[in-house]
């Protein structure tokens, strides 16, 4: 945390607040810098009245009993609107910062971001201080306004007696200890991220009905909850002794501070005791001192946060510089995405490990993909197929070598123009709990009104029927969570189908198992389709690219690639490939006998 980090936050916090309420924030602003004289005039007032009253002057007495009354009223009735109204600007701050965090995150191109741990554990903790963030600006302000009163306070003092100004010192060594205890609990806040991240995820298991169903059949429920309160145990006894350790200190400088008041009221009641102070002085220094521990208390507080929030921001520095440095503010498009393709996609010498990983995934991986060709991808589990299919999307970029899309890096593209053109349906579809018809038509977010397209990427994906017997049709709320209709898990993943057919001119149909859940004689029906309406959009260069462990799907793909430990092992057509007698015609004839 540096010094720069926090002004930089106060400002961009006072800019958001300007920008929630302009009039609002100036009628703040101004409120907080007029409590910084009313707190000195209230004293001063009753200085006043009592050496008016002393030396029985009506007149005075009455002006100092109006100044003083309209002083504290003006303080309390300031201060009430100022508190509510803050409260409400540092609310739509907060919601801002929020709206920053993730609109930073979504920017950054490629999800390899969301698979490092460290990332996840920054955006926790920046998540985990908006609030902190949020109050920095106006902190700042009251730091300031409450440091002129405290000033007005002690000209005040000096003015009955200079040694009177020690009181103001005697609260300095509060403000490093109440620091320290802001960055105790911060820093505490910060390393239980983690496991609280774990804690979370353990609860979210036992709520999410797709993970309960296997934790109820394992009966494993009480042991994660055991252990998911553990973590919470844990990380709370982090933070509450961070408190403790904070507060320690701090007590101790109180104390401190407590014994140099007791010597300025001792000090004056001398001075009174010679006749070198009039009662209004004494009451003088009884008030002030009131105030000025209420005051240094305040800035103190202030200060401990602008602090705080300076740490917080420290993430949210960190967070702008890995977007900045992953492209997230790279000029748009540096090629266009073309319309049609004419040559195809090449991978070329194509290297992937994931994030936080040295085992690559993807081992010098070549391969041509002709413009209108449709690729069937097999493989034993963890050969790499959905990593390669990842890498096609450009949800993940290859560690080394490129990706050639008609010739062009697929990194020179601006990733979002390249995942318009991309569609089709993963191996870890969403079950989108919405009415049919949004289910489906978020596959193409501008035609999710289109009807008639969505019941056409219905009828492809076979999904047709399962609508039919749905009792509001298209406008059926699916899934339990909101009351709708529970699906299979077949069914889910056909409507899964229909969303990624909704694109119906896209470049690229990437089809990750995407019948995994259907028998083989559908799966075949659907690539038949596939395969087909590949053929027919010749025009449009588009690929078709199919990841399956059924042969007998796969073998009508025009070119088949079979993936060993991240490398291609072969590649070819079926009839190429069953002339070379190799895995894959082992494992072709293997499936046939099977299925015979
Ligand atoms: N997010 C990830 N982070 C780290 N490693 C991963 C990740 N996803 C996959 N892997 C690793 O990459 C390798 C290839 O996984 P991939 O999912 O591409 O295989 P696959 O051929 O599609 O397997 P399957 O047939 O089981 O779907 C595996 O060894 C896996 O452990």
């Amino acid at each position: 945390m540096t010094l720069r980090d926090s002004t930089r936050m106060a400002r961009h916090t006072l800019a958001l607040s300007l920008r929630a309420d302009r009039r609002v924030t100036f009628a703040v602003g101004a409120l907080v810098m007029l409590q910084a004289g009313l707190a000195a005039g209230t004293a001063h007032a009753q200085r006043h009245v009592v050496d008016a009253a002393d030396a029985h002057l009506l007149a005075g007495l009455l002006a100092a009993v109006a100044l003083g009354m309209l002083s504290h009223a003006l303080q309390i009735i300031g201060w009430r609107f100022s508190h509510n109204l803050r409260n409400d600007l540092r609310d739509r701050i907060q919601m801002a910062l929020e709206q920053e965090i993730t609109e930073t995150a979504a920017r950054i191109p490629t999800v390899t971001h969301l698979e490092r741990a460290d990332f996840l554990n920054r955006i926790t903790m920046l998540r985990r201080g908006t609030l902190a963030l949020s109050k920095t600006g106006w902190a700042a302000a009251h730091a300031v306004s409450t440091l002129v009163g405290i000033g007005l306070s002690l000209w005040l003092l000096i003015g009955v007696h200079p040694a009177l100004a020690l009181l103001a010192l005697a609260a300095l060594p509060i403000l490093p200890l109440a620091n320290r205890a802001t960055r105790l609990q911060r820093e505490a806040l910060d390393a239980t991220v983690e496991p609280l991240r774990r804690e979370g995820l353990l609860h979210d298991l036992c709520l999410n009905p797709d993970p309960a169903k296997e934790i109820w059949i394992s009966g494993n429920g009480a042991e994660l909850d055991r252990h998911a309160r553990a973590l919470w145990e844990e990380a709370a006894d982090l933070e509450a002794r961070a408190r403790l350790r904070g507060i320690g200190g701090e007590i101790g400088a109180w104390a401190f501070y407590y014994v140099m008041l007791s010597g300025a009221l001792l000090l004056t009641g001398l001075l009174l005791a010679r006749g070198q102070a009039t009662l209004g002085d004494v009451v003088l220094i009884i008030s002030l001192a009131g105030q000025l521990r209420a005051q240094q208390q305040s800035a103190i507080s202030a200060i401990a946060l602008v602090a705080d929030g300076g740490r917080v921001a420290e993430h949210h520095h960190w967070l702008l510089g890995y977007a900045a440095a992953n492209g997230a503010h790279r000029p748009a498009t540096t090629s266009p995405v073309p319309a049609r393709l004419t040559t195809g996609i090449e991978l070329r010498d194509v290297c992937f490990a994931y994030p936080g990983t040295d085992t690559p995934v993807l081992d010098h991986v070549n391969l041509t993909i002709p413009a209108g060709a449709s690729l069937g991808l097999v493989g034993i589990n963890g050969a790499g197929k959905s990593t390669l299919i990842k890498l096609l999307t450009g949800v993940h970029r290859p560690t080394s070598g490129a990706i050639l899309v008609d010739g062009v890096d697929l990194r020179d593209h601006d990733p979002a123009a390249w995942a318009a053109v991309c569609t089709g349906t993963l191996q870890d579809f969403l079950k989108l709990q919405t009415p049919v018809s949004e289910s489906v038509g978020a596959g193409d977010l501008p035609r999710i009104g289109d009807t008639a397209r969505i019941e056409r990427a219905l009828s492809r994906a076979g999904a047709d029927g399962i609508v039919d017997l749905l009792p509001s049709g298209l406008r059926t709320q699916l899934g339990r969570t909101f009351g709708g209709a529970e699906l299979s898990h077949g069914q889910w993943q056909r409507i899964a189908l229909a969303r990624g057919l909704m694109r119906e001119a896209a470049l690229l149909l990437l089809l990750d198992e995407p019948t995994a859940a259907l028998d083989p004689q559908a799966e075949h029906d659907l690539f038949e389709l596939f395969a087909q309406q590949t053929r027919d959009s010749v025009e449009r260069g588009a690929i078709t690219v199919l990841v399956s462990h059924r042969f007998s799907t796969v073998h009508m793909a025009d070119h088949i690639v079979v993936l060993s430990q991240g490398r291609v092992a072969e590649q070819g057509s079926h009839d190429e490939l069953l002339g070379a007698g190799g895995d894959y015609a082992d494992l072709y004839r293997t499936q046939a006998l099977a299925y015979r």
